[in-house]
């Protein structure tokens, strides 16, 4: 029996500890808060991020990360993009020596520009054939609620990711793999800060042909950026690109896009932050790390600039239109 140790029990680390365990995988999932850890073991329910929803008997919860990790054949790490190299330094004694290492976290780390895989990597001393990520348009309480949706696994080592799709794969959810770790990472990263925009957007009161545009125009963008750093532009084209762009930027379950949207109404970032339930918007760090990782291969990407400056320069919704729109023409 294939064991799966999910470290981190928000929305998504919880929504996909239910996809392993529906898919026959047992499952110990290692909240932080021992309160949070006893409700999902006693209650079945994680009352704080998925409410109503009934997790499987084979999930079980945990405060201690030792019990979580111990014999686990698949380490899935689902904490917040810019906390990951703090939980791992702190757990790198304990994740056994062959596990595959997975990543759910979509985002690029501020301080080294890394992809989280690169963090793990790194800290973990791992080669990169033991680390995978998932991505795709997973809107966490859809797939909770056991709506289908389809995914990509990247791992450089085909037969791990094989491994992985088998331990997740049930009636509603379809896990692809794919060795391209690059494009998987950045069009999961680049996709929070497009929807930022597109909350942005909608909040000023902006319609359909303006949020199309942004996504196209994001679309563009990130694959530039991806193709630059190695990933194939089919990747971005698919689930891991494209898929997820579009889940994100027209859900009023994404986080992201709420941020975006209380921002277009004039409200402050601590208001955003309410709009986006206190749960982590990944493209507000994002914007500011992604931007730097462009600037630093001669990557343009107008997008994300103007969500930067929006977010950490004060710049008004409107203004950053206009800037956009007064750039100079070009062929598409
Ligand atoms: N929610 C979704 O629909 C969804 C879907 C796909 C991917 N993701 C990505 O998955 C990652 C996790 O997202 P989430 O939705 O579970 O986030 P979340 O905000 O719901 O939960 C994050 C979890 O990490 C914990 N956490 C926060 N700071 C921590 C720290 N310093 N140390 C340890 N734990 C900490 C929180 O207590 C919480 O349990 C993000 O990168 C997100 O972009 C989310
Ligand atoms: O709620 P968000 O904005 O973090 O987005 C959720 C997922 O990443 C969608 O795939």
């Amino acid at each position: 029996m294939t064991k799966a140790a999910v470290m981190g029990s928000g929305s998504w680390g919880t929504a996909y500890a239910k996809v392993l365990a529906d898919a026959g995988t047992d499952v110990m999932m290692w909240a932080r808060r021992p309160e949070l850890a006893e409700c999902i073991e006693s209650r079945n329910e994680n009352k704080d991020y998925l409410p109503g929803i009934i997790l499987p008997e084979r999930l079980h919860g945990t405060a201690d990360p030792a019990v979580a990790l111990a014999d686990a054949d698949i380490v899935v790490l689902a904490v917040p993009s810019q906390t990951l190299r703090g939980n791992l330094e702190s757990w790198k004694e304990l994740v056994p020596p062959d596990a595959t290492l997975m990543s759910l976290a979509k985002g690029v780390e501020s301080e080294t520009l890394l992809r989280m895989s690169q963090v793990i990597a790194q800290v973990l001393k791992a080669d990169p054939s033991r680390v995978a990520v998932l991505s795709g348009p997973n809107l966490a309480r859809e797939v909770a609620e056991g709506q289908p949706a389809a995914t990509v696994i990247a791992c450089p080592d085909s037969a791990r990711a094989i491994a992985l799709q088998k331990a997740c794969h049930t009636g509603y959810f379809r896990p692809y793999t794919n060795t391209d770790v690059i494009g998987c990472e950045i069009g999961g990263a680049c996709k929070n800060v497009i929807a930022l925009a597109c909350g942005m957007a909608s909040g000023v009161g902006l319609g359909e042909n303006t949020l199309a545009s942004i996504i196209t125009r994001g679309l563009a963008e990130v694959t530039r950026l991806g193709v630059a750093l190695g990933a194939s532009p089919a990747t971005l084209a698919g689930l891991a690109g494209v898929g997820d762009l579009v889940a994100t930027c027209t859900s009023p379950l994404s986080r992201n896009r709420s941020f975006g949207e209380a921002l277009g109404r004039g409200g402050s970032m601590e208001d955003a932050q309410r709009a986006a339930h206190g749960q982590v918007a990944e493209g507000v760090k994002s914007c500011t790390s992604v931007r730097a990782l462009a600037n630093s291969y001669g990557v343009d990407m107008p997008l994300t600039n103007a969500v930067h400056q929006v977010c950490h320069e004060g710049q008004a919704v409107l203004d950053a239109v206009q800037q956009l729109l007064g750039r100079s023409t070009k062929s598409e």
